[in-house]
């Protein structure tokens, strides 16, 4: 069957349908990882995309549902060169073909995904459709017309947990802020002992502070980081209360909740090879990214932060950490996989922060804090009962 994919500036593809028939607007964004499909099709911040990947064949690995980064993928279309259909690999469990047809997401395979990269490289990302419909051009033109960018928007909502769940451990109780977080960090924070609570997006200040926790991570998630606004404010809250890491999206929030400010990138970074030197060290690291905004560099000088690490690509800001509080935060991934895992020490520097913080933290302020904390646990009085108190 065909398929075509329509670019906002009238740019047609026409190629191969594979997955779900069907029609899906959004952003057609690139990755340049060789190998990670699955984690790209099931990483949340992707929710609104539609992706191409840079590699020419894909599928060759099948899938294999202990290695996605969610329960379920979020892209809004795929875009591959060759799509294989038999995959060779003890592990996998079925073909990223059948993986889009569970999810009702459409592909299209045999069209020259190295040229699409470059209008995108060339234009900046745009909204693309992909369909495997007939519909003329022009209606499909009108359609995406249609497809406000606030549908396109919001997604944190989407992809984050609606309530909140544990993951125990017998060390630092961490509260894990879930934008659209990739289970890499979870993994990560169970493999070093910790008591991890996963909390929604929307979570307020208080009902963070009543989880009584050591640390506070804020995950990576879809969408511009200005429109989660509640979350910004929550964040600003809690600052130099507890020490915060932030990854990706949550590295912006924190900026944001910091004053510094955050913009858009003509066609961001996404793959598994960007390099990231850290200044303190003068070191070069290898990183996974996946990110279309970036922390606008400028606008961090009049705020308490201090940045940290910046892209040896394009020198924007990759990390940031503040100057009197405990919290810090990084644009890219210390959680990758496949991989790269030069990054994986940062989540042994939280932990050590939190440590550092603890001892910092004189005993008597801390009993008053868990005193701040019974009081804003105590459950408030009924409108009924402080009638009866009236009363009396
Ligand atoms: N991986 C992420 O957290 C992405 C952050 C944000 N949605 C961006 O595109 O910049």
């Amino acid at each position: 069957m065909q398929a075509r994919l329509l670019l906002q500036d009238g740019t047609l593809f026409t190629g191969t349908a594979f997955g779900a028939e069907g029609e899906k607007t959004g952003e057609v964004v690139f990755n340049t990882g060789i190998t990670g499909y699955q984690e790209v099709l099931s990483d949340p911040s992707y929710c609104g995309q539609i992706v191409t990947m840079t590699y020419p064949l894909i599928g060759n690995y099948g899938i294999t549902r202990d290695d996605f980064e969610s329960v379920r993928p979020f892209v809004h279309g795929f875009v591959v060169r060759r799509h294989e259909t038999v995959p060779s690999n003890w592990r996998s469990e079925y073909s990223v073909d059948d993986l889009l047809k569970e999810y009702d997401i459409p592909g299209i395979s045999e069209i020259d995904t190295r040229m699409l990269t470059r209008i995108i490289r060339h234009y900046g990302t745009m909204k693309a459709i992909l369909t495997t419909s007939n519909k003329r051009v022009e209606e499909l033109m009108e359609m995406m017309g249609d497809t406000t960018i606030e549908e396109l928007r919001n997604q944190v909502a989407r992809t984050s947990t609606a309530t909140s769940y544990s993951s125990p451990g017998s060390k630092e109780r961490i509260v894990l802020v879930d934008y659209g977080a990739k289970t890499g960090i979870l993994r990560e924070l169970n493999s070093r002992g910790c008591d991890v609570v996963v909390v929604p997006h929307d979570v307020s200040a208080d009902e963070v502070r009543r989880l009584n926790p050591d640390g506070i991570l804020l995950s990576n998630g879809p969408g511009d980081p200005k429109d989660v606004t509640y979350a910004v404010k929550t964040i600003s809250e809690l600052l130099g209360e507890y020490p915060i890491f932030g990854i990706c999206l949550g590295h912006q929030l924190f900026a944001l909740a910091c004053g510094a400010d955050t913009e858009k990138l003509k066609f961001g970074h996404r793959g598994g090879n960007h390099p990231v030197k850290e200044l303190a060290s003068g070191r070069c690291f290898i990183t996974s990214q996946n990110h279309g905004y970036t922390v606008n560099e400028e606008s961090v000088e009049s705020t308490d932060l201090e940045i940290t690490h910046i892209n040896n690509n394009d020198k924007t800001v990759e990390g940031l950490k503040h100057t009197r509080y405990p919290a810090f935060s990084v644009q890219y991934h210390p959680e990758a996989a496949p991989g790269p895992h030069d990054s994986g020490y940062l989540f042994d520097r939280f932990l050590q922060m939190i440590a550092d913080h603890k001892a910092n933290t004189p005993v008597i302020s801390r009993q008053a804090q868990l005193a701040a904390n019974a009081r804003i646990t105590a459950p408030k009085p009924t409108a009924q009962l402080e009638a009866v108190k009236g009363a009396l």
